[in-house]
């Protein structure tokens, strides 16, 4: 049979890019087989002819616009990372009318309204599934599966190397620099980590997903973000004592009219789902107002699983190619819900504070957030010396009123310090 050939560039060859290489030829004949295609990679954009990349030399090229002019080249697929120059690249190509797949969330959430609308002015397909949570299908999940829902929340953990990070400190006891090393020495992280330490890179994957599930375009600056590079041990260690491990969480959740959202370490009780999710693995928990909950788990970081789902996009769009199926823009519809975006919303919240060992201290403390109508869960006093350590699990508020009996406590004469506040998942 004569089979259809499609020739594809690749813009970088790093982690990703030389795994999407390599998944291209090992699994070339049951591409093949299956689709009746043949992809073959026919360029590679690097920045250096003089480093070693797992592809033939004869590939490699230092110049876009040869790619960009290439007639040859139907799909470009974007594994460098970074916004820029990752971003004019990708609108460049859709304008000369190539399809464009990426991995590249950063590109993606700052550039979302544009990449959109240039693939649909000039009718060609893009992709980013490996955007979002690795290997796992999600992306394509919120379209044709889902859309008969409304959704009305995710909430989830995207973003590997923070996840590695926290299983290697909890469960093997490394120091957080070592586990960030190794995070780093697997190909999980980003180019420059701060991203992924920082949840950059989750509320990145955040804003794409709100955009797929909501129909709403948050700009990722405008999303409440905290990381887990300032989480001490002491947390993660009491955490654990009463029942939590802390997790770095997206969520995303539609409440009357408005749309809540936030990227934070949380307490995860032991016994709930996303608790078990370890290492660079991701999960994602999809609640429709038709199927209930879903959860999807799966690796969310390193170079096959991710390239799994950029390969899964180029042969998604060569098949569209083959059969001259029209060319859908995935997303083609931007922000149209009405609803009104108002930050993290309301969470339980785990407060821990050093106080003078003293009868009276904790009386005084239990009393201000009593008057501030705030209540309490739990409490746990560790005295030591003169300083006790105490941690208190309080019950939903908003965080500004949390915020507001904080500054009424760090008033108290034997209140010395508020040393942690982290939300917990009820
Ligand atoms: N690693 C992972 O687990 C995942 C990564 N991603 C995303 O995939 C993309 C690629 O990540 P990853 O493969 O890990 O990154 P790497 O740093 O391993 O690879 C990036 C590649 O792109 C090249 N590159 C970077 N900037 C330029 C430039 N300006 N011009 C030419 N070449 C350039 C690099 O060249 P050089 O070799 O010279 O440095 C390198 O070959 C990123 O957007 C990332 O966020 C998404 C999901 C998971
Ligand atoms: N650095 C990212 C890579 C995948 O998106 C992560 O750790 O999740």
């Amino acid at each position: 049979m004569n089979m259809k050939k499609i020739k594809i560039g690749l813009l970088g060859c790093g982690t990703v890019g030389s795994a999407t290489y390599e998944i291209l030829q090992m699994n070339a004949d049951k591409i093949a087989q299956k689709t009746g295609v043949i992809i073959e990679v026919a360029q590679v954009f690097v920045r250096s002819m003089e480093k070693n990349y797992p592809v033939p030399k004869r590939l490699l090229t230092t110049n876009f616009q040869n790619m960009l002019d290439n007639p040859e080249l139907e799909i470009i697929v974007e594994l460098m990372g970074g916004i820029e120059p990752a971003s004019t690249y990708m609108l460049q190509a859709l304008k000369a009318k190539k399809h464009v797949v990426t991995a590249n969330k950063a590109a993606v959430a700052a550039h979302y309204a544009d990449l959109i609308q240039m693939s649909a002015e000039n009718q060609v397909m893009l992709r980013f599934e490996a955007s979002v949570a690795g290997g796992i299908p999600v992306l394509d999940a919120l379209q044709a599966p889902l859309n008969s829902n409304e959704i009305e929340e995710v909430l989830g953990i995207v973003n590997g190397t923070t996840n590695y990070i926290l299983t290697q400190m909890i469960e093997s006891g490394k120091s957080y620099e070592t586990a960030l090393k190794l995070a780093q020495e697997k190909g999980f992280a980003e180019a420059d980590p701060r991203a992924d330490v920082e949840g950059i890179d989750s509320a990145n994957k955040l804003s794409i997903l709100l955009a797929l599930a909501f129909d709403e375009i948050v700009p990722v600056e405008t999303i409440p973000t905290s990381g887990i590079s300032q989480l001490k041990s002491v947390d993660i260690k009491q955490a654990g004592d009463l029942g939590y491990k802390i997790k770095l969480l997206v969520r995303g959740k539609k409440m009357e009219g408005s749309l809540q959202a936030s990227v934070q370490p949380m307490l995860v009780p032991k016994d709930h789902m996303l608790a078990a999710v370890s290492n660079e693995f991701n999960a994602l928990l999809i609640r429709g107002n038709a199927v209930g909950d879903l959860l999807f788990y799966g690796r969310g970081a390193g170079g096959l699983p991710t390239a799994s789902a950029a390969a899964g996009d180029i042969i998604e769009i060569a098949n569209a190619i083959d059969k001259n199926a029209a060319f859908d823009t995935y997303v083609n519809k931007l922000s149209q819900s009405q609803l009104i975006f108002s930050g993290e919303g309301e969470n339980a919240y785990y407060v821990r504070l050093t106080g003078q060992n003293r009868p009276g201290t904790l009386g005084h403390i239990t009393s201000l957030f009593g008057k501030n109508d705030i209540s309490i869960e739990s409490v746990t006093q560790v005295a030591k010396d003169e300083c006790a350590s105490i941690v208190f699990i309080i019950h939903e508020i908003a965080r500004e009123k949390l915020d507001r009996a904080i500054r009424k406590i760090l008033n108290l004469d034997d209140v010395l310090s508020v040393d942690c506040i982290l939300s917990v998942i009820t």
